[in-house]
Formats: C-alpha cells, sequence, structure tokens
C-alpha cells in the first residue's frame, strides 16, 4: 500500500493542497441546497503524481460523514483504482460509496481534475424519468454546451455507474449526466469547476421544468447554441483567452466543434 509519508515532498503539499480544496468545497453543497444530510460528494485528481512518477491520486470524502465534520485532515487520499492509500487517517475511515465512479471517470477521462456527485432534486427528478433536459436557455447553452444528457440506471459498487458516466460523457459536450433513478454527477476541470456544473444543473432542471408547467419550450437552434457555448467557455468573466488559446475545456478540442 503506497504511504503518504513515503511521498517526495512536493506531492505530500500537492496532496495536503487538494485535501484544504475538497474539504472547502463539500460545504458548497449543502450552501447551494444541493444535498440532505449526507448524500453527495466531491473529489479532486491530485496533481504532479505522473511528473513524480508515481501512480495517480485523488482525494474523496470520507463516506457518510457530516459535511460539518469534513475537514482537510479527514479526507480520504485514493489511488485511480479506488484504492485507499495510508494517508494518515484512521484505517476505518472509508472513502465515499462512490469512490469506484470517482476513479473510472479519472482512469478513463485524462482531462477531468473534478467530480461531484449529488441527489439535487430537480436534476434527480429529471433523472427518475430517464429524461434529458433539453437546451431550451441560453445559461444551459452557456455551461451545458447543448442538452444535459441521461446516463443509464446502474447499481452502485463496482464500474458500471463510473462506465455509465463517462460512455455518456464521452458523446457530450456536457459536465454534468443525470444517472437514471439515482442523480447527477459533474466533472470539470478541478473539483471546483464540476462542484460549479453540478450547481449550474440544479438550477436549469428547476427552471426547464418550471416552463414546461407553464407550457410547450422550445429547444434554441443548434447555431446559436454553439455561439453562445464558443463565448461562455472562453470570453465570459475576467480570463477571456485570446483565439488561438480558445478550446472546448470539457473535451480539449477546438470550442464548437
Ligand atoms: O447515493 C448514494 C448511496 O446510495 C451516495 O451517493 C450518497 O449517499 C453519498 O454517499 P457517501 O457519503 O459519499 O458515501
Amino acid at each position: 500500500m503506497l504511504t503518504l509519508t513515503d511521498l517526495p515532498e512536493a506531492l505530500r503539499q500537492h496532496v495536503a493542497a487538494t485535501r484544504e480544496r475538497v474539504a472547502a468545497l463539500h460545504a458548497e453543497l449543502p450552501r447551494n441546497e444541493l444535498v440532505v444530510w449526507t448524500a453527495g460528494n466531491v473529489s479532486e485528481r491530485v496533481p504532479g503524481t505522473e511528473e513524480a512518477g508515481l501512480p495517480g491520486l485523488f482525494v474523496i470524502k470520507p463516506s457518510g460523514v457530516s459535511y460539518d465534520d469534513l475537514a482537510a485532515e479527514v479526507m480520504v487520499v485514493c489511488t485511480l483504482d479506488g484504492e485507499k492509500i495510508d494517508d494518515g487517517t484512521p484505517a476505518r475511515l472509508q472513502p465515499s460509496s462512490d469512490t469506484a465512479a470517482h476513479a473510472y471517470v479519472y482512469r478513463h477521462m485524462e482531462h477531468v481534475g473534478g467530480v461531484v456527485h449529488t441527489h439535487s432534486t430537480y436534476a434527480t427528478a429529471w433523472a427518475a424519468r430517464h429524461e434529458a433536459i433539453p437546451c431550451v436557455l441560453t445559461m444551459m447553452a452557456d455551461e451545458f454546451g447543448g442538452d444535459i444528457p441521461v446516463g443509464p440506471f446502474a447499481l452502485i459498487g463496482d464500474d458500471s455507474i463510473g462506465r455509465g458516466i463517462v460512455d455518456t460523457l464521452r458523446e457530450s459536450r456536457s459536465p454534468a449526466v443525470l444517472m437514471a433513478q439515482h442523480g447527477p454527477f459533474t466533472i470539470g476541470k478541478d473539483a471546483r469547476a464540476a462542484v460549479k456544473a453540478a450547481v449550474m444543473c440544479e438550477e436549469v432542471a428547476r427552471t426547464v421544468h418550471v416552463a414546461r408547467q407553464l407550457g410547450e419550450v422550445q429547444r434554441i437552434e443548434q447555431a446559436h447554441i454553439d455561439s453562445l457555448y464558443a463565448r461562455y467557455q472562453n470570453v465570459y468573466g475576467q480570463g477571456g483567452k485570446q483565439p488561438e488559446q480558445q478550446q472546448d475545456p470539457h473535451h480539449g478540442e477546438e470550442a464548437g466543434s
């Protein structure tokens, strides 16, 4: 078993910083009303392992622990096979029950640095119906680049959920997938981006549901979706990229391709 204290100092510092980020980001789940009790989790890939010639690692919350108690020192460090390393936490402290799903995503989507899972009400209601959320809002085009897809029903406990997430998201620009009759999983370049996608996923799930109560909704034309997505992903905010820097952040290709 890999032992944290045996790792190079630089990597130990990366692990410590990742633990701090993942612990802090878990507070965003109840703050944004995405979870009840402990029903949600955040993980982030530890940077620098490849450079050190070591196996990939990621940090995830311990299973079933209250968000009030999720300090950095109880964040669990796992290999990309989902195995807990000797990370300084008590041996009895088990990683999230979704660790296998997060690990599968990290093994099969190298550009992904963060994964989030919630059971947020409106997104989970769409998942209960096995129904993709149609791209009828500019905010959906901005953040999801189209519809939010549905993934297959899969039981927890092996690679089934992770495989369903990856197989679905590989066919979509969306950073969110609604796993049928379970709930949303989101990805991002880091854990913060994945938490943002989870917040936006619940927001648009609610808005589109309300709109459909009022009447028919109409999907935005694909050309407009592509244009909105390219702008938001590459120009929005303070970090506007120059044309040569622009790419699709979820898939590493040219935006809009
Ligand atoms: O849906 C499930 C369990 O069925 C989990 O996603 C949820 O309860 C969160 O579990 P963890 O506390 O992360 O182990």
